[in-house]
């Protein structure tokens, strides 16, 4: 386990933004912290800045994103903003559905527009062109004007944050969570921030509690994780971290609260002398051992900003191991998920040839890139504007969604209509068949977007 990240070291690192995504339990104080991360990057001097002229840059503003619909008050200006997008009273009333299964549908529905929200990521974080003077570097960006604008080196995002609704699982375990996630993180190196509630979490059964739920976000995001222990204003998170490099100081604790009778067993005012759940937590420190080793550790007050240096360093040693370990992984999942997506295609027309008794394919044409606007949104509320005035409750763009999917499958068809084509002119040159029958089987194609 690595409790400080040390030393500034030498980074190793790409120069790509880090995006930090806040998970935690409600209340832990994932909005405090986000507010806390976004003060301290505008006040604090950027040390990996190359302006000797000014010496005390402040680091460049994040790109923050909201992704929590049911929050009613964000205490800073997120970029992107799910409220924008999805009316989530809306969507209860309309789906008929209670306020977990709201955030569920409201991010299932933000999460069809994630191309959009990356696309829009990527612009904000573009690195500068290579110029001959150095104090010169700047990178263009489009304002909302649509109009080009040179940002100094100083003021690129290097950090994207990203802040969950409390109810952990809706966001880890639904298949938007997923999307969300595995999009951002095939994007930018991406580090999970696992909020704690630090004086709940004093106890040996709720800290264990916290550290399965850690555990299980771990494996079930595979991305590097930070935890930071939040609210050290009240509660010291000394005690924590000794009990994940101690064994034998957490059996301390666990044999104290058991002969206080914590767990109902012999001597407990409630319950009655199971006494289970001080060998279950003994059993638990032990195989949680190992997965201590692959976290970080930060003790915080989002209230005072204590810790949060330290936190920053972590994030840099993190983004190294993302780079290092994720990154390489993540890409060979990409690789596999992209072949298997042409094998099946090729199967597909493979398929449809030999129905049409039309020789074998000899190869296929790469898509072809969709068409750009040249009016770029500039967030992904603006984007929706664009595409649609009348927003109706959120999620009256839905449809429209669905079919700027279908215009994405046209693409692909279109693709295979040129293909498809040429292949069945030469099919049908080398048959020796009239010019008539040619026409009508291309009108035909073309009617029908694939034949
Ligand atoms: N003393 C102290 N209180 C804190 C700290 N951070 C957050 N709080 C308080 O904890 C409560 C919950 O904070 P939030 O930031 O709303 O927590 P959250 O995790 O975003 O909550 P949900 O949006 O419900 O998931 C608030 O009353 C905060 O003032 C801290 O570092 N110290």
């Amino acid at each position: 386990m690595a409790t400080s990240a040390g030393p500034a070291a030498p980074s190793t690192t790409s120069n790509a933004p880090v995006a930090i995504v806040c998970v935690g339990m409600a209340g832990s104080g994932k909005t405090t912290f986000m507010q806390r991360l976004v003060s301290h990057l505008y006040t604090h001097p950027d040390p990996t800045v190359r302006e000797p002229a000014v010496p005390k840059t402040p680091t460049a503003p994040p790109y923050i994103l909201n992704l929590d619909p049911a929050v009613h008050h964000v205490p800073f200006t997120p970029n992107i903003d799910i409220r924008d997008s999805v009316n989530y009273k809306e969507v209860m009333k309309q789906f008929n559905l209670g306020p977990n299964g709201g955030i569920l549908t409201s991010l299932n529905l933000f999460s069809t527009k994630i191309d959009q929200v990356i696309s829009l990521l990527e612009k904000r974080t573009k690195p500068p062109e290579p110029v001959a003077e150095p104090e010169q570097t700047t990178v263009e960006f489009m304002t909302n004007t649509g109009k080009a604008t040179p940002v100094p080196e100083s003021q690129q995002v290097k950090h994207i944050l990203v802040d969950t609704p409390g109810q952990i699982e809706v966001f880890v375990w639904s298949a938007s969570g997923e999307i969300l996630l595995s999009s951002l993180a095939s994007t930018f190196p991406t580090v999970i921030a696992y909020v704690i509630d630090t004086p709940r979490t004093t106890s040996t059964s709720t800290f264990m509690s916290n550290m399965l739920y850690a555990c299980s976000i771990l494996y079930k995001t595979k991305l590097p994780m930070i935890l930071v222990f939040n609210k050290t204003d009240v509660q010291n998170a000394d005690f924590a971290k000794e009990w994940m490099t101690d064994f034998e100081a957490f059996q301390d604790a666990l044999r104290k609260e058991e002969e206080g009778g914590s767990f109902g067993g012999e001597g407990s005012a409630v319950g009655g002398g199971s006494g289970y759940m001080g060998s279950l937590l003994n059993s638990m420190s032990l195989v949680l051992d190992e997965f201590y080793k692959h976290l970080s550790v930060v003790g915080v007050s989002a209230m005072t900003g204590e810790g949060i240096d330290e936190f920053f360093k972590g994030v840099n040693a993190k983004k190294e191991e993302f780079e290092r370990d994720y990154k390489p992984e993540l890409e060979r999942r990409r690789a596999e998920r992209e072949s298997a997506k042409v094998a099946h295609r090729q199967r597909e027309l493979s398929k449809l040839m030999k129905d049409m008794n039309v020789g074998p394919s000899k190869g296929k044409k790469p898509a072809k890139p969709r068409p750009t606007t040249t009016e770029e949104p500039d967030t992904v509320s603006d984007a929706e504007d664009m595409d649609d005035k009348s927003d109706n409750a959120g999620f009256g763009n839905y449809d429209e969604i669905m079919e700027d999917n279908d215009d994405s499958d046209d693409a692909d068809y279109a693709d295979t209509d040129d293909t498809l084509q040429s292949r069945y002119q030469t099919a049908l040159k080398n048959s020796g068949a009239s010019d008539d029958q040619d026409m009508s089987f291309l009108r035909m194609m073309h009617k029908a977007k694939l034949g």
